[in-house]
């Protein structure tokens, strides 16, 4: 292994798996598997590149160093030599972290001190400019995510997010200096570490920005960032002949297919009301959950009656109905009850045979394969921006989409199904 990736979500895991599997146009990216959380064992011989799956993005910030700082020592043992701490695009966080602090616990861990810290990804439309992020042509505090159900975003001066969460002081690098070149990038983030800075918000809007900011990191231990921070890296190890580039091939996958929603995102409620609109969709009631009155075997039932009907099940709810449930409920007790239903449905559809699955949402996708247990997943072509096939390496193998609550076209669930069958 070359690159070790720590992703805090299995979304982005996937997420940043699918740029290192890309490459530059051209070129080709890393043999690349994503594991979910830290394996037990070694990786499977020849992974270019790892990417462990965490799901500590909204746990209790001392819980995501401790566990940042466990796959860190699992993917030096695998042979990294440079590492990726993969956050949010759109800097999914609290004033308590968890980007700053295991931000920091890395780079304390690796010795390192002005490290990149950039969530740009042009491709979904997440740039960075003058230290504030923007989704499309909006602020991120205006973007919708400032109603997430779990890190509303507020405040779209990313430098005051992360300075909220840092003990040392942020950096910032500046569109101009990215425009200058590698060299010029290079040398602002050492004068930052020189200053004492840890973390460096860089400026970049778009993917050549990004091409060059990854030419500037060629050998520096630790980068932070969305996934779009990845973009330029494979291109450092294929130039000094250590990797060979090209793209993975397409797997495909047959078999009983089910869709599950868990994201409460504007692209994702847009995606279900496509769907449903032609397809059988069932909407499970976060009351009903909390009151035990939701039956696990009824939707069970459902999917397997709609096999071949790319069947829906969701808990997805606009802003207002989830602020509500939220008090009624409270906000980690019902994301905890629905991530958890998720979990024990896609446990008993892979019992009963289901081979394609298609997860809406981070958290969602983390508790669903974590009921898994389904080891590494070979990643496959990129269905689209960020999202890749991926298929599992044991018997039988399932397919599987973990798409980001904001990612995908409003047809996304269906075009998904077909990718991951091989049909489209
Ligand atoms: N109807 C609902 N009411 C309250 N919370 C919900 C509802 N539906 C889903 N959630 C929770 O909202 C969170 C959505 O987060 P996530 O799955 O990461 O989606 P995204 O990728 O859009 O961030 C999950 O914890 C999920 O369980
Ligand atoms: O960087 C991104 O935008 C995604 O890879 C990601 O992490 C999104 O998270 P969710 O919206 O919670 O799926």
């Amino acid at each position: 292994m070359l690159l070790g990736v720590i992703a805090d979500d299995f979304t982005g895991a996937s997420d940043v798996a699918n740029t290192l599997a890309k490459g530059l146009e051209g070129e080709g990216g890393l043999r690349t598997a994503q594991f979910l959380g830290i394996p037990d064992g070694p990786a499977p011989a020849g992974v270019e590149a790892g990417v462990v799956s965490l799901k500590s993005r909204s746990i209790p910030a001392a819980e995501a160093v401790r566990q940042s700082l466990a796959a860190l020592d699992w993917l030096r043992a695998q042979g990294a030599r440079q590492f990726v701490f993969k956050y949010c695009s759109t800097f999914d966080s609290t004033a308590e972290g968890n980007i700053g602090p295991v931000g920091e616990a890395l780079a304390k861990a690796l010795g390192v001190s002005g490290v990149v810290a950039c969530p740009a990804f042009p491709g979904a439309g997440r740039t960075v400019f003058q230290g504030h992020l923007f989704v499309n042509d909006r602020l991120l505090n205006e973007s919708g995510m400032e109603n997430h159900p779990l890190t509303p975003m507020t405040d779209p001066d990313i430098r005051r997010v992360l300075r909220a969460q840092t003990a040392a002081p942020v950096g910032h690098v500046g569109r101009a200096t990215v425009a200058a070149g590698h060299a010029a990038v290079a040398e602002a983030l050492a004068e930052a570490a020189a200053r004492g800075e840890v973390l460096v918000i860089v400026d970049a809007v778009e993917n050549d920005d990004l091409s060059t900011i990854g030419r500037a990191l060629d050998g520096a231990p630790l980068v932070t960032g969305g996934s779009g921070i990845a973009r330029g890296l494979p291109h450092n190890f294929i130039a000094r002949g250590e990797a060979r580039g090209g793209t993975a091939a397409a797997a495909a996958v047959q078999g009983p297919e089910a869709i599950l929603a868990g994201s409460c995102s504007r692209a994702t409620r847009g995606q279900i009301a496509h769907h449903a609109a032609g397809h059988p969709a069932l909407m499970v009631d976060a009351d009903d959950v909390m009151a035990g009155r939701t039956g696990l075997e009824d939707l069970v039932s459902f999917v397997l009656e709609n096999e071949g009907r790319a069947p829906l099940i969701y808990s997805s709810a606009d802003p207002a109905v989830v602020a509500a449930a939220q008090q009624r409920y409270g906000r980690n007790e019902v994301a905890e009850a629905l991530e958890g239903l998720f979990g024990r449905l896609a446990r008993r559809l892979i019992d009963a045979g289901l081979r394609r699955l298609v997860v809406a949402g981070g958290e969602t996708s983390g508790a669903v394969v974590s009921a898994l247990d389904l080891g590494a997943l070979a990643v496959g072509q990129e269905i689209d921006p960020g999202v890749p096939v991926l298929v599992s390496q044991g018997t039988p193998a399932i397919g599987l989409a973990l798409k980001s609550g904001n990612f995908g076209s409003v047809d996304f669930f269906e075009k998904a199904l077909a990718r991951l069958a091989g049909t489209a």
